[in-house]
């Protein structure tokens, strides 16, 4: 397989401006009568022309045809994609548990290889989100993919992938993540296969970075560690074909040409990537266990302020120093409704069942918390300063309650006894202090 090294621009939500061939952007305004080397110019809008100046997202592609010049779309068999409201799904209180689907047998590229787990919300309503499992043996080729219903977080779990987009190349390996925009038509390669990870897509606003609150000016996620593509395209006159995702149904067009034909961009929307261990952990040098939004990487908000559509969060590596604590995670009932999903090692309310791949869900108001054998060994421990290696679980939690989907209820990879791994916590009360 080829192995790329490919530089970056860094910046959330820069203006950057970035072209494969010297000159290509013009100058002082945006669509001049005839741009350089005769490219057409396209406005990619990915919020509201009108959306208030802070969270307004466009950007201006500089291409050798623009996206207009294509076939028509076509309805196709949406495999196991679902999207919200999705009629077959029904949210459920009950604690939920997957272990990780295997990669199969029959080669498939990233788009025939993604399964829905669960969704929530309202696509058309741009709320919400959709779930999904990718798995892939091969590279998408002359095949090129876009949403139109919502951004497309990527959450690798195993091996390294290469997103080839309009606006350029970014890999992608367990650690990282990586964002790509509503409508932003892109292709995934197989650095290091076979790869499987899970996506998040996202109907709602943007994902953008949390407020820091009274931490400051620096910390959590950094703006400078998120990094965007250059420039890159191919001029292949080539049979391609084009899938798109639109209202929860999969379309294909043919295309007599690669769609990767951006010469330069200039904007603020781009697909992106982010290194986790970039993440800079703030928690308790005191006592107790915060909330886990001090883990919020990156956030999509609803209308309602503090009430997020979406936040992703993870459980990175971090030194665990409370004390006279119960460290792992509280007994709790939440609002907001939690998916989880493990990148490696093991998470602190979780011993085996909860493997790297796998998948949890606990929606709205649904009781949980730390299995029984992790309960005693919390409450038994000498708190000496201890140091989480080698683990990154992750969650996205929402407003909205996630219905799973029939694939992921019928799954055998499913777990049926999921309750069981709190069935010892016992009743320790004997009335005396
Ligand atoms: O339920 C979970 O495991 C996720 C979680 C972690 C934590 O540290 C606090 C609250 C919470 O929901
Ligand atoms: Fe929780």
């Amino acid at each position: 397989m080829e192995r790329s090294t490919l530089s970056y621009l860094h910046g959330f939500g820069n203006e950057h401006e970035t072209e494969a061939l010297p000159g290509a952007l013009p100058q002082g305004q945006f669509s001049p009568q005839s741009c350089p080397y005769k490219l057409y110019a396209e406005q990619l809008s990915t919020t509201a022309f009108t959306a208030p100046r802070a969270q307004n997202r466009r950007s201006w592609l500089y291409r050798l045809r623009p996206s207009v010049v294509m076939g028509e779309y076509l309805s196709v068999d949406p495999g196991g994609i679902r999207t919200a409201p999705d009629p077959e799904g029904v949210p459920l209180p009950n604690l939920l548990r997957w272990d990780p689907l295997p990669i199969g047998q029959a080669p498939q590229d990233f788009i025939e290889g993604l399964v829905s787990i669960a969704t929530n919300g309202d696509a058309a309503a741009q709320m919400g989100m959709g779930i999904h499992v990718y798995r892939a043996d091969r590279g998408m080729g002359r095949r090129a993919f876009y949403s139109a219903d919502g951004e497309w977080l990527l959450i690798p779990q195993q091996g390294v992938l290469r997103i080839e987009s309009e606006m350029g190349r970014l890999t992608l390996a367990p650690g990282q993540i990586g964002v790509i925009p509503r409508g932003v038509k892109f292709r995934i390669e197989l650095e290091q296969g076979p790869i499987r990870g899970y996506v998040c897509e996202n109907y709602g606003a943007p994902l953008c970075l949390p407020e820091r609150g009274p931490v400051g000016a620096n910390g959590f996620a950094n703006d400078r560690d998120f990094e965007y593509p250059h420039a890159w395209f191919e001029e292949i006159d080539a049979p391609h074909q084009l899938i798109c995702k639109f209202a929860g149904r999969l379309y294909q067009a043919a295309m007599a040409h690669s769609p990767f034909d951006v010469v330069a961009w200039t904007g603020n929307s781009a697909p992106y990537r982010y290194d986790l261990s970039r993440f800079n952990v703030m928690n308790t040098v005191s006592f107790d266990h915060p909330d886990p939004s001090i883990f919020t990487v990156l956030t999509s908000p609803s209308d309602t302020c503090g009430v997020a559509n979406l936040d992703f969060v993870i459980f990175p590596p971090r030194w665990m120093v409370a004390e006279n604590t119960f460290r792992p995670p509280w007994y709790h009932r939440n609002l907001m409704s939690e998916f989880m999903g493990l990148i490696k090692g093991r998470y602190d309310a979780k011993g085996e069942g909860f493997e790297p791949g796998g998948m949890s869900l606990h929606n709205c108001m649904t009781p949980h918390g730390p299995e029984a054998a992790v309960f005693e060994q919390a409450t038994q421990a000498q708190l000496a300063p201890e140091r989480y290696q080698d683990t990154l679980a992750f969650m996205l939690e929402s407003r909205y309650a996630f219905a799973p989907t029939a694939f992921a209820m019928a799954s055998e990879h499913r777990q049926a006894d999921y309750l069981s791994c709190w069935a010892g916590l016992n009743k320790h009360f004997d009335g005396k202090l």
